[in-house]
């Protein structure tokens, strides 16, 4: 079983007993209102399309192919940081075994920032949208890898009943037709494929061709350098979703800085 299978595997099995503690009524009771996650400043779509290149800034503690990234972990200090460093939205980890993440820091940043939230996470059923929303993300990443296409349509079709905006990861050119014939608006290539955890930032240039103009289009993982954030703009990336560089930085701000150019 690869890496994303047995992190699917334990999700389901967690999301079952999540779902026997606070029964789906119950946590649409927590949620706020439309109104507020429909803000013009909580958009994250609309962060994206601002001028240049945006940057979506990553907060997690560890990952499956990178072990411990921040031993100091505090989701809200990084959430300061990065708003005083101007990223456009924060993407925040909140699987819990393998990135030690969890719904209680999405929670946390969202009291500390009014940046738009994506809730960074494998997500393949209803209720973990609901939970999105009650946590305070404004988007969801959907996986296409772990999705089946009647089930990415319809989570698709929820995320927008919610006020959801989606970000929609591929790594092939199947994934990106699948992704596109299901009605996904904004497109995430990830340079890293998730089954071998091989980083390639060359996926963008390749995937990107099949990107119709008209999509907001994301490049995740890998980017470490003002020369990789070049290369991407070579490809009509909209935007970048970094992690691993900015929060080993030991300057958030300053790296934000030297990764558009100075
Ligand atoms: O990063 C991993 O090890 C990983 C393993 C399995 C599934 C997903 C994984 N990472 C998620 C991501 O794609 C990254 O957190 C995100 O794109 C930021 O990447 P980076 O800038 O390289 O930290």
């Amino acid at each position: 079983m690869n890496i994303l299978d047995e992190i699917v595997a334990h999700k389901k099995k967690d999301l079952e007993e999540r779902k026997a503690t606070l029964p789906l009524a119950e946590l649409e009771k927590r949620m706020p209102p439309l109104s507020e996650r429909r803000s013009f400043s909580r958009s994250f779509s609309r962060s994206l399309k601002k001028d240049g290149l945006a940057i979506i800034g990553e907060i997690k503690k560890a990952s499956p192919s990178r072990g411990i990234i921040v031993p100091d972990f505090d989701p809200v200090d990084l959430a300061l940081e990065y708003e005083e460093a101007g990223v456009v939205a924060i993407s925040v980890l909140t699987e819990e075994r393998y990135f030690q993440g969890s719904l209680g820091d999405l929670l946390m940043v969202r009291w500390a920032t009014s940046k738009p939230l994506l809730r960074k996470d494998f997500l393949f059923d209803e209720y973990q949208l609901y939970e999105a929303r009650a946590y305070g993300a404004d988007a969801i990443l959907l996986i296409v890898a772990i999705l089946e296409e009647r089930k990415l349509i319809s989570l698709l079709e929820k995320a927008q009943v919610l006020g959801l905006d989606a970000l929609v990861e591929v790594h092939s050119r199947g994934e990106v037709e699948q992704a596109l014939s299901c009605g996904a608006t904004i497109i995430g290539i990830n340079n890293r494929d998730l089954k071998t955890f091989q980083v390639d930032l060359k996926t963008t240039a390749e995937l990107s061709q099949f990107v119709p103009q008209d999509k907001i289009l994301v490049s995740e993982s890998g980017i470490n350098n003002a020369e990789d954030v070049r290369f991407m703009r070579e490809y009509g990336v909209k935007a970048i979703l970094v992690g691993e560089s900015l929060l080993r930085s030991g300057d958030i701000k300053g790296k934000v800085k030297e990764l558009l150019g100075g």
